[in-house]
């Protein structure tokens, strides 16, 4: 395979008004490191990576290399420049002790013969270099590099969190960030900054990230900010806002308020108090996720305005998609594994009232067919992009409801299914007829997207940004 360059972003945690330092400027030249050329990102560093390189493991017949196999989303954090933690290692060789050098592999979803995706072993697997072996044959092609364990293989599974294995020689190189200017500049996806441009929050404004974790798009909300009014950061999963409050603490953002909310509930009903519950979780709850998921929000048909009431009967359906049965089955088999809660205190939302937001981000799940990279799309299916379709516009009609008259509202996506992008504005337009669609900032957009209002398409990046709403005119 031919090498090839490919990249991540940075920005200097000052903002779009301040200079980088000299010192970055000078270290520019003949660097992976290149300024951005979109106007009005000036502050943001693209950081090239390159790939993919092939490596040595000392395969050899009968002396197998000493191997970890990482889960599919592990993987693709280590292609971005990430370490190994542990809640990603599924299988460690026996006898791996600290330091030790270890070929790094990914376990892929095979297809299972119930039907569904499953990774054919479970977390705590052994490795003997045997034929029996999970992903013995494939593994050759699956190999994302090597590293030095930071800790033994008793050690990796006993334990929660910390880095298992230090990546030292990848298929993708990204230069390392650990340490470097810290404080000063902070890794982000490209489409985490433009959707935050997008929203163009002011200094003092209530914001809502609704679908907020891990609190990439929060946090650059917070930075145009300059951390000076209130961002509300809610996500449906308990661990994931911690994942949130972990990243706002990091790089010491104190507009960001976070909450445990469902989105489809993020409107509060009208009996309901104005009092949040915090939950401080150190016993696991289990499979918390499927129950909110299979949740509606039947809300007081008097508030209704008469255009929303039609989408309420859409909500009434109770939506639990094949893909969260598949997920629980597995759980069922594997454990609880990632979505055991965290300790940790979490306040739980009874929702917004009304009206109440300047602006509203509904960077929604979806199905992310345009997120890079990816190694594995096999779980989404006809059926299960019209659901996402669903999904999103019932989140939708509660930004509406949230964001004030002549408030605006970004709807954002990492997919290319337009089911879930142009298709979503055609519902936004036509269902609300107050709403307009906003006309397009100076960002590089795509000419090939044929200039379609209120898509963005970025070139040069693997993620794509789906679609920019604003609400123009006053409610009716
Ligand atoms: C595309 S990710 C958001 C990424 C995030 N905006 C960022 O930039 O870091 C979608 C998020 O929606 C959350 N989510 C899914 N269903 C939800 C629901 N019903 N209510 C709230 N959050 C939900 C998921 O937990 C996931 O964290």
């Amino acid at each position: 395979m031919k090498e090839t360059g490919f990249e991540d972003c940075t920005m200097a945690e000052d903002g779009p008004n301040d200079n980088p330092t000299n010192e970055l400027e000078d270290s520019l030249q003949n660097s992976p490191i290149a300024k951005c050329q979109i106007p009005g990102l000036e502050y943001v560093l693209f950081v090239k990576g390159s790939g993919p390189h092939s490596i040595d493991y000392g395969v050899a017949p009968g002396a197998p290399p000493k191997e970890v196999i990482v889960s599919r989303k592990c993987a693709e954090a280590v292609l971005r420049g990430a370490q190994v933690f542990v809640p990603g290692v599924m299988a460690c060789s026996a006898h791996v002790e600290k330091g030790d050098a270890v070929a790094v592999s990914v376990a892929i979803e095979q297809h299972g013969p119930d039907g569904g995706w499953a990774i054919g072993m479970t977390r705590g697997t052994v490795l003997q270099g045997l034929q029996t072996d999970p992903y013995y044959s494939e593994r050759y092609g699956l190999y994302i590099g090597q590293g030095i364990t930071k800790m033994s293989r008793a050690g990796i599974f006993r334990v929660s969190e910390g880095i298992a294995v230090d990546m030292n020689n990848r298929v993708f190189k990204l230069p390392s960030f650990h340490d470097v200017l810290e404080g000063e500049i902070f890794l982000q996806n490209l489409p985490s900054i433009v959707a935050a441009h997008a929203l163009d929050p002011q200094k003092g404004e209530r914001i809502l990230d609704m679908c907020a974790a891990p609190g990439g798009k929060t946090t650059a909300i917070a930075i145009l900010m300059k951390d000076e009014g209130e961002i509300v950061a809610a996500d449906r999963s308990h661990n994931k806002v911690l994942d949130i409050q972990k990243l706002a603490a990091e790089m010491s953002l104190t507009c960001i308020t976070t909450y445990k909310l469902d989105a489809l509930k993020a409107v509060r009903r009208r009996n309901e108090s104005n009092d949040n519950v915090t939950v401080q979780s150190s016993e696991p709850l289990r499979f918390h996720e499927e129950k909110t998921f299979s949740t509606v929000q039947v809300l007081n048909p008097e508030k209704v305005r008469n255009e929303i009431v039609s989408n309420e009967k859409e909500n009434e359906r109770t939506y639990v998609s094949k893909a969260d049965i598949r997920k629980s089955n597995r759980r069922m088999r594997n454990g609880p594994g990632r979505n055991q809660c965290l300790g940790g205190r979490v306040e739980n939302s009874k929702g917004f009232d009304p009206d109440s937001f300047d602006r509203v981000l509904l960077d929604a799940p979806c199905s992310a067919l345009g997120l890079r990279p990816r190694l594995f799309a096999g779980e989404e299916t006809v059926g299960s992009l019209r659901n996402h379709a669903k999904y999103q516009r019932r989140m939708f009609d509660q930004a509406v409801k949230l964001v004030r008259p002549g408030g605006v509202i970004v709807y954002s996506t990492c997919t290319i299914n337009p089911g879930e992008n142009e298709a979503l504005v055609r519902y936004a337009l036509d269902t609300y007829k107050f709403l307009s669609l906003a006309q397009q900032v100076g960002l590089n957009a795509d000419s090939s997207s044929g200039g379609r209002a209120g898509n963005v398409y970025l070139k040069g990046c693997h993620d794509i940004y789906g679609v920019l709403m604003d609400e123009k005119a006053e409610k009716s």
